[in-house]
């Protein structure tokens, strides 16, 4: 996935300057590694994750995930793309409250038409820790297993980029070692690229690459966070 100089205001509530939550950021997530994006409150690493999902549009700039740049998309492509290529999961974890784990785990390759190869669901369940839970209503789950939930939903269609808005904030010690792992092992064994913004240092410490934010720019980064040679290439047509 490579981002292209991303930029995002939005109107300040009390009239006055626009706050530019993300300036003209740019960079790269590999296939097969672990990106942390760190910073202080409010710095807008939010605000990125979620112009890098698709989940909002940039003013300015370009996302590509693999050779499709998605800024291009119109909503109905944009939206099965998400379904099958990205994983996201939300700080809130956004389960649907009616629906099982189980349920919820499957909705959106349901909502693609596809189906679950058998045993696929119960075998990142089990990994995540919440296989006796699948038939439990989110209500019924504690805020640990409800993230937990929200993890598998994410990488159970094995997209190609998964991202995570502080995926470890409600688990404990074990649990957030547990998750890790499975981030670990999706990008290492798997190929997929991850994401992930974190104030936790035990992220940070699992990640291949930190870049820090600050006021809405990528203030540092351990690796180049803008040319990667094993990238392919943007295609020039949409
Ligand atoms: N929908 C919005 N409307 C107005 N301002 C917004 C909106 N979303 C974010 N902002 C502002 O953009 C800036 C960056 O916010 P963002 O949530 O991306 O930061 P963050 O680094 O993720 O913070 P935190 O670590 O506290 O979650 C902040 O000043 C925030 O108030």
């Amino acid at each position: 996935m490579r981002a292209e100089h991303l930029t995002r205001s939005f109107r300040s509530p009390r009239g006055g300057a626009p706050v530019v939550a993300v300036d003209d950021v740019s960079l790269v997530a590999t296939a097969g590694a672990i990106t942390a994006i760190t910073g202080p409150s409010g710095s807008g690493k939010s605000t990125l994750l979620q112009l890098l999902a698709a989940l909002d549009r940039p003013d300015r700039g370009r996302v590509w995930i693999g050779d499709v740049e998605i800024t291009r998309l119109r909503d109905r492509r944009l939206a099965a793309l998400r379904r099958r290529r990205i994983g996201f999961v939300f700080q809130s974890f956004n389960l649907v409250p009616s629906l099982t784990a189980r349920e919820n785990i499957a909705l959106p390759v349901q909502i693609d038409g596809h189906e679950l190869a058998p045993g696929r669901l119960e075998q990142v369940a089990e990994q995540l820790g919440i296989a006796d839970r699948l038939d439990h209503l989110p209500a019924q789950l504690s805020g640990g297993q409800q993230q937990r939930v929200a993890v598998a939903r994410a990488v159970v269609a094995e997209p190609d980029v998964v991202f995570a808005d502080e995926p470890t904030g409600a688990l404990d010690g074990d649990t957030a070692q547990s998750l890790l792992r499975l981030f670990r092992s999706l990008a290492t064994d798997h190929g997929h690229a991850l994401v992930v913004v974190t104030h936790d240092p035990r992220v940070a410490g699992w990640a291949d690459h930190v870049l820090r934010m600050d006021r809405g720019r990528i203030a540092s980064a351990d690796a180049p966070a803008v040319e990667d040679p094993t990238m392919p290439l943007p295609s020039a047509t949409p």
